[in-house]
């Protein structure tokens, strides 16, 4: 596939399907030149940096549980690295060493003495709850359900409470399919070069534990060598989707914003929104609240201003229009038409925007092109019908951004973005405590502030989506699940100083 915006996307980091992991690994070590051996130090080094970063230190067990291929042979470069007098290492094999993978043999004949090693079948089956459990079973190569003995030590560690760590994945995932079997709970999954796609499933929320993604030295431009159309969008992708602004900038050039929603009861939606959008960089933003007497409307903070002329709207006077915060479904069908046949330029539609689609699927095709739709899960149901996992939703929603030609933005955790020629973005900001009413209304506001700032439609996707995240994290540094949606609002302004874009 050709893609539209090749060099943005081909800085971004791709997610290689499991499948091409080892074809990766292999053209990788050939242009680089080195052995298979050194990529698994590499990956057992990096693993092992990370953890001497932690506050584990005043375990002193640690059981490296080894499967018989290269995830198990990563376990037992761990074992060796993690190995020094304060600590006893144990490491538990699954399988004859001579069943195992060559470079698991090898690194098996690295272990130091203090290592102390034994077969499964003569374990004794003990840990106590301040060690630590690496899991080093099984990868990316599983490639069938679990056997009786991997099942029965799964279920095993998965009672225990000792600090459990997942190599690369928790053993028994897939790496590109929602797990249907018995899988690994990790505390802590420490995943190399690049996350797997089910590692973003929000089925597997209780088995990856807190996702890392552990770099290990394979360049860029192999991945990319790899890419199908899924990306992994990072701090480090950000800037160069941003637009500066100098001396001369004037108001007009950051945009003049209309936000129409807000119902009876349902206008704390487009106040958040406004706000959003101007602590985003807008201009102008204007709130059309849907109530009888906009005029009485009071916006939460002065500089937001209430558009209330009667006769509708002129569209032209605006760089962008977003609809649907609070907006409520009791509104007229040939209103609502009106207003997308008005309209020609790429709008952002949210909640009851979206709500009003599915009620109207004939509307859909009316939607003028790159425009951007945010729905939550339940919204996208509500459009699209229901999916059996995460795997058939994205898949879902790829297929809805191609055929209408918009920007399909599905939030949670890993929000993804389905761009309308295929491409399927995974966010990386954000936490759970931006699960909070309001915090779509606020990403609205951002992405319609990005996009009256003439950011591209896929720019202002990329850039409101990660912000949002971003200032997310920020705000719950200091009030956790207290968090509201008007601190992610506040702590907007901290994201762009962070990130240098000023
Ligand atoms: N770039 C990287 O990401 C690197 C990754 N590395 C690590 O290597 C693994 C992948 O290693 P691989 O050997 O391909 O696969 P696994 O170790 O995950 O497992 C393969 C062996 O497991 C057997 N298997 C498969 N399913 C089951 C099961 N359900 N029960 C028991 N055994 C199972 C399989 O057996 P076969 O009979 O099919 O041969 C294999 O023996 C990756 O995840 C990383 O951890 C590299 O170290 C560095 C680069
Ligand atoms: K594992």
């Amino acid at each position: 596939m050709i893609y539209k915006n090749l060099l943005l996307t081909e800085m971004m980091l791709p997610i290689i399907a499991g499948d091409d992991v080892k074809k990766l690994d292999d053209f990788h070590m050939q242009s680089e030149g080195i052995s298979s051996v050194q990529l698994m130090e590499r990956a057992g080094k990096s693993f092992v940096a990370w953890y001497e970063d932690q506050s584990f230190s005043s375990v002193i067990k640690i059981y490296v549980f080894v499967g018989s291929g290269n995830n198990g042979g990563d376990g037992l470069v761990i074992a060796r690295l993690l190995q020094n007098d304060q600590r006893a290492i144990h490491v538990v094999c699954m399988e004859p060493i001579e069943n195992c993978s060559e470079d698991f043999i090898f690194n098996f004949s690295r272990l130091p003495d203090s290592v102390e090693v034994v077969q499964y079948t003569d374990w004794p089956k003990e840990i106590k709850d301040d060690s630590v459990i690496v899991d080093a079973v099984l990868g990316v190569g599983v490639n069938r359900p679990l056997n009786k003995n991997y099942a029965e030590l799964i279920s095993f560690l998965n009672t225990l409470s000792a600090i459990k760590l997942a190599v690369d994945l928790p053993s028994g995932l897939p790496a590109d399919h929602t797990s249907v079997g018995l899988v690994f709970q990790a505390d802590f999954t420490l995943t190399f070069q690049f996350p797997k796609l089910s590692l973003l499933f929000p089925e597997h929320a209780e088995i990856i534990g807190k996702l890392v993604v552990l770099d290990i030295g394979i360049s860029e431009s192999s991945i990319h060598r790899f890419s199908q159309n899924r990306f992994y969008l990072r701090e480090i992708d950000i800037k160069k989707h941003h637009k500066y602004f100098h001396r001369f900038s004037h108001k007009g050039d950051f945009g003049k914003v209309l936000l129409i929603g807000g119902a009876l009861g349902k206008t704390g939606a487009i106040n958040l929104a406004g706000h959003a959008a101007l602590r985003t960089g807008s201009g102008l933003v204007l709130l059309a609240p849907q109530i009888p007497d906009p005029y009485k409307f009071r916006p939460i903070v002065p500089e937001l201003m209430v558009f209330g002329e009667k006769g509708g709207f002129c569209f032209e006077e605006f760089d962008s229009v977003a609809i649907g915060p609070g907006m409520g479904l009791d509104v007229n069908f040939s209103w609502f038409r009106g207003l997308l046949d008005q309209v020609n330029l790429p709008i952002v539609l949210d909640a009851d925007g979206i709500n009003l689609l599915s009620k109207f699927p004939e509307l859909i095709d009316q939607l003028p092109v790159n425009s951007i739709l945010t729905p939550h899960f339940k919204e996208f149901e509500r459009l699209v019908g229901k999916s059996s996992d995460h795997l058939e939703r994205i898949q879902r929603a790829t297929d809805f951004a191609t055929k209408y030609n918009i920007i399909l933005i599905l939030k949670g955790a890993h929000t993804l973005i389905a761009m309308p020629d295929g491409r399927q973005i995974f966010n990386s900001s954000g936490n759970q405590y931006m699960a909070t009413a309001g915090s779509g209304d606020v990403l609205t506001g951002m992405i319609a502030s990005f996009l009256g700032q003439k950011y591209s439609p896929e720019n202002a996707a990329i850039c409101g989506v990660f912000h949002h995240g971003m200032a997310g994290e920020i705000a719950s540094q200091s009030k956790y699940r207290g968090m509201i949606a008007s601190d992610i609002i506040n702590a907007i302004p901290e994201t762009f100083v962070q990130l240098e874009v000023l």
